[in-house]
């Protein structure tokens, strides 16, 4: 049988996450710490475990058809492959940084300067674009104490919380850019398999958009009904129910997670009882 396969880092910060996400859009998959390779219990699917930094080129030869990736990762190392869906998760930036003690307030300050990075091409077509040269210390690890043993006078690195810089004495001067994790495909990848990923990602919206939402029941007064339909959004429109006590109604609305004390502290004030706030596992649209 035809089975698409799919690479996910085998350890590291995008594991854990991409096992989840393939577990709730119903593929269940063994999380294999010792094997390369596990095929999906419920789904034409292979997963593959491998490290992050090789799966650009898995991905290019058609190794794999579709991977689990860091965004940063493609953009150093397959600006030519296709992102299919971002996920939400690994969210990082990829920065330039300095010692506190430097004058230096961007990226192009560094002109003529040293800077230590694990993410040559990412800073080399920055360094082009801004039209400055400096000279780039490759390494694989460990980049921000680089300034600290005079191996260059700044980095460029993944900054998420800040304190890493911090910790070694460091600040942010340029983001060069901002990363999560995405869905990326192989320009290889058969009609038969791109019908798998279609699937995969209709699941995923599904799944990213319920993450982003909640369902809110709620009891109101109906002399304010009208007032509190209008702080609730709703796929189409809010449901009201009449409650089995005269004068009351029971609403159910799915609201923006991000919205969603600001709204009930306005619910509270409008009269809303009894207010039930739900996660949603899929929304299907
Ligand atoms: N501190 C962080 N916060 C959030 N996301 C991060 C952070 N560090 C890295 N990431 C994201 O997670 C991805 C994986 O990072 P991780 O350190 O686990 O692996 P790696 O060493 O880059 O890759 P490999 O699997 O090749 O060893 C990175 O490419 C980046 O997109
Ligand atoms: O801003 P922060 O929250 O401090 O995160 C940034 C740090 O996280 C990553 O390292 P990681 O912990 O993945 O170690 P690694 O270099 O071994 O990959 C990255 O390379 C930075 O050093
Ligand atoms: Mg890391």
């Amino acid at each position: 049988m035809n089975k698409l396969k799919i690479a996910v880092q085998k350890s590291g910060r995008l594991n854990e996450d991409s096992m989840r996400i393939l577990k709730e859009i119903g593929i269940s998959v063994d999380n294999g710490k010792d094997q390369l390779k596990a095929s999906a219990r419920n789904f034409p699917l292979e997963v593959f475990y491998l490290r992050n930094g090789d799966i650009p080129q898995y991905l290019r030869d058609g190794v794999v058809d579709a991977a689990i990736i860091g965004e940063n990762v493609l953009i150093e190392k397959g600006n030519d492959l296709t992102i299919v869906e971002r996920l939400g998760f690994s969210k990082c930036k990829v920065s330039i940084a300095v010692p506190k003690s430097s004058k230096a307030t961007s990226l192009k300050d560094l002109d003529g300067k040293r800077i230590a990075t694990s993410y040559p091409n990412t800073v080399n077509q920055y360094l082009e674009k801004v039209g400055v040269k400096a000279n780039l210390h490759i390494i694989n690890g460990s980049v921000e104490i680089a300034p600290n043993i005079g191996l260059a006078d700044g980095i460029c690195d993944i900054v998420s919380s800040g304190s890493t810089l911090f910790k070694n004495g460091l600040k942010e001067i340029d983001v060069l850019l901002k990363s999560e994790a995405v869905l990326a495909t192989s320009p290889l990848i058969s009609e038969e398999n791109q019908e798998l990923i279609d699937k995969i990602q209709f699941r995923l919206k599904s799944v990213l958009k319920g993450r982003g939402s909640k369902y809110v029941l709620l009891n109101a007064p109906n002399e304010n009904l009208e007032k509190i339909i209008g702080l609730l959004p709703g796929m189409k429109s809010p449901t009201v129910l009449p409650l089995a006590t005269e004068g009351w109604s029971s609403v159910h609305s799915v609201i923006n997670k991000n919205d969603f004390w600001e709204i009930i502290d306005e619910l509270k004030a409008n009269g809303a009882e009894g207010i039930l706030v739900c996660p949603i596992e899929n929304m299907v649209l």
